[in-house]
């Protein structure tokens, strides 16, 4: 089955939790993307539920998909967030950015009693690493965030090479990627991160450093879809518990 059936599955599977009157957090991405297109049909068939976007993309594809939309101004809460991820491992954390949205994801995940993340089973990994982690940073300063970072990495027991990232496609195509907020990101090739809630405080602190891609503690389930079918992970420890 193709990947992108796949990501479709995933997302089927976690709109069978949305209720009537629910408030969800709509996350980025392709496999998000389908969420929201299959959200908007059962809008179009009577649902009531109102959503808050983690990009300004997103926002386009709702609006697209006719998903009332909100903000975290007017609510104050969200029922659901459902979003995908770059890599899951058993503990249910994750490494999230791979479309630059971390910094929006994080906060709407935050706000969320619930969050599902939907993919297909090649992003479940034994140990997060491999793909590499997005960390939003201040361009102001720049050399000195990044020194940090590297401390704080010497300190976590990782290392590898950063490279800020550049935008891919259009008249931006090169330049570098300016996220939603403004700030740049700075991707890490650690290949293995052993302590993930260890790095994640560690990079936290870091003045330069808007957030990071570790998810740790925030997931409270993962729907994978492959080839054997779809698999429900919960999680075990309650939400926000991450020692
Ligand atoms: O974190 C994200 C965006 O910032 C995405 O959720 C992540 O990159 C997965 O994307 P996709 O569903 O396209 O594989």
């Amino acid at each position: 089955m193709k990947m992108d059936q796949l990501k479709r599955q995933a997302a089927a599977r976690a709109l069978e939790e949305v209720r009537d009157g629910m408030q969800l957090g709509l996350g980025t991405g392709s496999t998000a993307k389908h969420f929201v297109e299959l959200l908007g049909e059962r809008v179009a068939a009577g649902l009531k539920v109102i959503g808050v976007p983690t990009s300004e993309a997103t926002r386009l594809d709702a609006i697209r998909c006719g998903v009332p939309l909100t903000t975290l101004d007017e609510i104050d809460h969200l029922d659901i967030t459902i979003d995908g991820a770059d890599e899951i491992d058993p503990e249910l954390n994750l490494i999230k950015g791979g479309g630059g949205a971390l910094l929006r994801e994080k906060i709407v995940a935050a706000a969320s009693d619930r969050m599902i993340v939907i993919a297909d089973d090649t992003k479940w990994v034994p140990t997060l690493g491999k793909f590499p982690l997005p960390i939003e940073v201040i361009p102001f300063g720049l050399g000195a965030t990044r020194r940090a970072i590297e401390k704080a990495f010497a300190e976590c027991g990782v290392s590898g090479q950063m490279a800020v990232r550049n935008a891919k496609g259009g008249d931006k195509d090169g330049h570098v990627l300016v996220t939603d907020g403004g700030h740049w990101i700075v991707d890490a090739k650690l290949g293995r991160i052993e302590d993930p809630a260890r790095l994640a405080k560690a990079l936290s602190v870091i003045p330069g450093v808007v957030e990071h891609g570790l998810f740790i503690g925030l997931a409270s389930s993962a729907v994978l879809a492959g080839g054997e079918g779809i698999r429900v992970i919960e999680r075990r420890k309650p939400k926000g518990d991450w020692e």
